[in-house]
């Protein structure tokens, strides 16, 4: 197997980020995970930039143990100095410093000429292998350059020191099997290419960065840079996690491995995230909340049966317990009864059945389904009652107080309409169903309560109605309209008393089951 390292720029290029900046508290915090998930160099700062960062860098270089501590510095005299300044508690300390080798970058920005740059870059590296042994040379658009240009660069600033080449695409240009090109094109025409590792770092501009790093790992670099959730300067950098998660899926085809414990990789991501204040897209690879949770029947189905199908790679392997199936309309049978199994309710054929149609309406109307909308469901507290159900409300209010209700339902198969007047839209409501069932009762208590979670939050309305007769009959309705999971409580106690009213006594027990918990009979 061929060893990959892994550069975490995390602190460096991904701090780069608009509206990241980290504190030294906050660098270590980062700092120590990513020790924990085993990446190989850490580049923590570019200490010219500011007193503040080279104390980060300097504080980082002394914490830190086993793992290679860098600073990133111009191909300039004083930037190379706060490296070594920063570095020097450091027990493996990596300079990394660099100069822009594109026509564009030496032409336009820096003034200078081809050969200048040359000079400027080997003047460089040996500056920096006065401090310390492990010099990293970056030469900035690489991928922009004259290939033979960048290769004479490379081969002096070998002859120089360098331990480490890399040859960036700064600009996120390269297509993967161009990108692939150039290492190869490096590896073939640096005739000292072999005392160096080689190293590559690709920007996202045009979503590759992940890409093209494979393609360059696949050409022969020794060293893939990146950062944790993909961060850094405008559209960002190559996303570690994936390219590491990437090589470990294809281990046996690529021959080539890393020294990540990718179990860390989620808890790194989650606290680069918290600590950076940049959210990780739901659909992120790898690291996104929806990364390993199934929604939809087929693949639940699938999943369920053998998870392989449509997973490849166990979540486990990357810090997540375990994957998730997510009940929604797109949910099939075998998902809704795997669901009900775990929370402990066998239902037979038939009911399981009529309870997933029920499901499938709540779905459409709420969309993603939790447990307590299971228990709900099951419970019997959705379902419709089949006697009298309710078709349609429409409520009016005028001030707090007045309103009046329009309600239909279908009694005994027929749809009947009916409205009142109320206090409030749910008296108005029970004052119309009143009028249309016609059942003689008295409200006793009503209360109102949430039984799920988010926005679209199951209102679960729980009614107390004392009968002709004197007993106490409960209803229960439930509904994401707390009107109508009002009507429906009602309804369904009303239900009840009328079929306690054609029942006798012996029987009632039967009828209305464990859906009932107080019936007071005096
Ligand atoms: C591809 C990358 O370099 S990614 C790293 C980006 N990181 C940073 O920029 C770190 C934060 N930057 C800073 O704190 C500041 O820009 C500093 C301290 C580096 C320099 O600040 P200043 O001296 O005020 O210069 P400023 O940033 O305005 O301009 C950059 C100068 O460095 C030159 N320069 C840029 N890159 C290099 C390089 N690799 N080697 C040598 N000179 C360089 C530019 O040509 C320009 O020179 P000029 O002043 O002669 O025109
Ligand atoms: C400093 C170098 C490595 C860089 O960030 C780039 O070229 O993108």
């Amino acid at each position: 197997m061929r060893k990959l390292y892994i550069f975490d720029t995390t602190l460096r290029d991904g701090e780069q980020s608009l509206g990241i900046t980290l504190n030294v508290q906050e660098k270590i915090e980062i700092a120590r995970q990513l020790v924990k998930l085993g990446v190989d160099v850490i580049e923590a700062g570019f200490p010219a930039s500011s007193p503040g960062d080279l104390a980060s860098v300097r504080t980082l270089a002394r914490e830190l143990q086993g793992v290679i501590v860098c600073g990133l510095s111009r191909a300039v005299e004083g930037d190379i100095d706060s490296c070594a300044e920063a570095l020097r508690e450091a027990e493996y300390p990596r300079i990394h410093t660099g100069i822009a080798v594109s026509p564009v970058h030496m032409a336009q920005k820096l003034k200078l000429s081809p050969d200048q740059v040359v000079e400027t870059a080997v003047a460089a590296v040996k500056h920096a292998k006065k401090y310390v042994g492990d010099v990293e040379f970056y030469a900035e658009d690489a991928f922009r350059s004259d290939l033979p240009f960048l290769a004479r660069v490379l081969e002096q600033v070998i002859e120089a020191g360098a331990t480490v080449v890399n040859i960036p695409d700064t600009v996120g240009y390269a297509t993967p099997w161009e990108y692939g090109e150039m290492v190869t094109y490096v590896r073939e025409h640096v005739p000292n290419i072999d005392r160096a590792v080689l190293s590559i770092h690709c920007h996202n501009d045009l979503g590759m960065a992940t890409a093209n790093s494979l393609a360059g790992i696949m050409a022969g670099a020794g060293q893939v840079e990146g950062t944790i959730n993909g961060i850094g300067e405008r559209a960002g950098n190559t996303s570690l996690e994936e390219v590491i998660m990437a090589i470990y899926t294809q281990r046996s085809r690529y021959g080539i491995e890393t020294g990540v414990h990718t179990r860390e990789i989620s808890a790194t991501s989650r606290l680069v995230s918290r600590i950076t204040g940049v959210p990780v897209p739901a659909h992120k690879a790898i690291v996104g909340s929806n990364a390993f949770m199934h929604a939809s029947g087929i693949h639940q189905d699938g999943v369920l049966k053998e998870r392989t199908t449509y997973e490849i790679i166990n979540p486990e392997v990357v810090g997540v317990p375990k994957n998730r199936i997510v009940l929604s309309a797109r949910s099939g049978r075998h998902a809704f009864k795997y669901r009900l199994a775990e929370l402990g309710y066998q239902v037979e054929a038939e009911r399981l059945e009529t309870l997933y149609q029920s499901f499938l309406q709540l779905a459409d109307q709420k969309g993603e389904i939790f447990d307590q909308d299971l228990h709900a469901l099951v419970g019997g507290n959705i379902v419709e009652d089949n006697e009298i159900s309710i078709q349609q409300i429409s409520v009016t209010t005028a001030g707090a107080a007045r309103a009046t209700a329009t309600v239909t339902l279908e009694l005994d198969g027929e749809a009947v309409t009916d409205a009142a007047c109320g206090n409030g839209p749910v008296d108005a409501v029970f004052r119309a169903v009143d009028r249309l069932v016609g059942e003689p009762v008295t409200l006793e208590d009503y209360t109102l309560q949430s039984v799920s979670r988010d926005k679209k939050a199951l209102g679960e309305a729980t009614v107390k109605v004392r009968a002709s007769d004197g007993g106490l009959i409960v209803g229960r309705g439930i509904s994401t309209d707390i009107i109508e999971a009002s009507a429906r409580a009602y309804v369904n106690a009303l239900v009840k008393v009328k079929k306690i009213a054609n029942q006798s006594y012996g029987q009632v027990s039967a009828v209305i089951s464990d859906e009932v918990p107080v019936i007071n009979r005096q």
